[in-house]
């Protein structure tokens, strides 16, 4: 069933979002905060997404006012959903964020932020998923999560297409935890690749990352089995072995004593951050990706400190 969908935010995963539900048949709406004339009139996203012409059903807008569908896609970066949406008095009946991170004004999940912010149901998007796999028509399959089923399945259906199969759970906190979480352990990983460890050290952590997501998630109220799905192994996997990943490049970067260039998106920077103040559970990843973002430890350093922690059982 093809239809109307509007989509906030013109970053790279809003923009291969917009690109392939146009693709599709539907009629969207792709709404920018920045450069919106500029992209409706070259028809492409040359700073986020070059090189993917946008489908004559794509329409861009920096108008707030002309999003109309009963169905909204947010693509924006989770420390700026808060403050957007509760300016943005946004009408669609259901708001489906895409972020990947937990609010460090709130300690609170994007679907959380919507429903403190808007009248519209919740729901996440996430999952394995780079923004130029999508764009490319690659297979991808990522998870739908929210909390009313019914409407969770009419979502997934209007959402799911030939490339880009959804899976549903109700399970909204276990995949947005597993989505904001694996961030946090891939620059972990990119940490341990730019210092030169090697993959045998990549492998060990993300398996104890995989761990420490298990025991936040858990807290939070998390089931089990959304942790081992497509949100938060599947995202887990993709994020620490690809370059592609900014998180990962970031963590790199660190280690290498490199910085990225400005206005990259690291969202596993403010949940290290976030998960570290709370200070509540075992978090040693967290911890020390924290330590180094902030200056306070190198990575040889922090390497030493987790290696030479007390043996425990596995
Ligand atoms: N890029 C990917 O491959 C990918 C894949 C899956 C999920 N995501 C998630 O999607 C979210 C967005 O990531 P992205 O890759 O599109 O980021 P991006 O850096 O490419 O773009 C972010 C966009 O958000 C806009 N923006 C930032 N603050 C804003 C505000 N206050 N009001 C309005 N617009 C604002 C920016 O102008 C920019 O267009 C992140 O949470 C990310 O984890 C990204
Ligand atoms: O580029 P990253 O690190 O934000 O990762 C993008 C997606 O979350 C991968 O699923």
């Amino acid at each position: 069933m093809t239809g109307r969908i509007d989509i906030l935010g013109a970053g790279a995963f809003g923009t291969a979002l917009a690109l392939t539900y146009a693709r599709a048949g539907h009629a969207v709406t792709l709404w920018a905060r920045d450069g919106a004339e500029a992209m409706e009139a070259a028809r492409e996203n040359a700073r986020r997404l070059p090189g993917h012409r946008f489908p004559d059903s794509l329409r861009v807008t920096g108008d707030l006012g002309a999003l109309t569908a009963d169905l909204a896609l947010l693509a924006l970066p989770t420390q700026s959903l808060g403050p957007f949406l509760s300016s943005a008095r946004l009408r669609a009946g259901t708001l489906v964020s895409c972020a990947k991170g937990i609010d460090r004004d709130t300690g609170l999940g994007p679907t959380a932020l919507i429903a403190r912010h808007s009248g519209a149901t919740p729901a996440q998007l996430t999952g394995p998923s780079f923004a130029v796999d999508i764009a490319a028509g690659l297979p991808t399959a990522l998870t739908l999560a929210c909390a009313d089923d019914r409407i969770g399945a009419a979502v997934q259906d209007r959402l799911s297409t030939h490339h880009l199969r959804l899976y549903r759970t109700t399970d909204v906190i276990g995949a947005e935890m597993g989505g904001a979480l694996k961030n946090v352990v891939a620059i972990a990983a990119g940490a341990v690749i730019g210092a030169g460890y090697g993959d045998s050290a990549r492998a060990a952590l993300i398996a104890r990352g995989f761990a420490e997501m298990a025991r936040v998630a858990r807290a939070a109220g998390a089931q089990e089995a959304t942790l081992t799905g497509l949100s938060g192994l599947g995202d887990l996997v993709l994020t620490c072995g690809s370059e592609k990943s900014r998180n990962f490049r970031f963590g790199m970067a660190l280690a290498r004593g490199e910085t990225l260039g400005p206005g990259v998106t690291v969202e596993g920077l403010h949940t290290a951050h976030e998960i570290a103040a709370r200070g509540d559970l075992d978090t040693p990843l967290a911890d020390a990706v924290a330590a180094l973002a902030d200056g306070r430890a190198d990575v040889a350093t922090i390497a030493d400190a987790l290696l030479n922690r007390p043996l425990k059982p596995e």
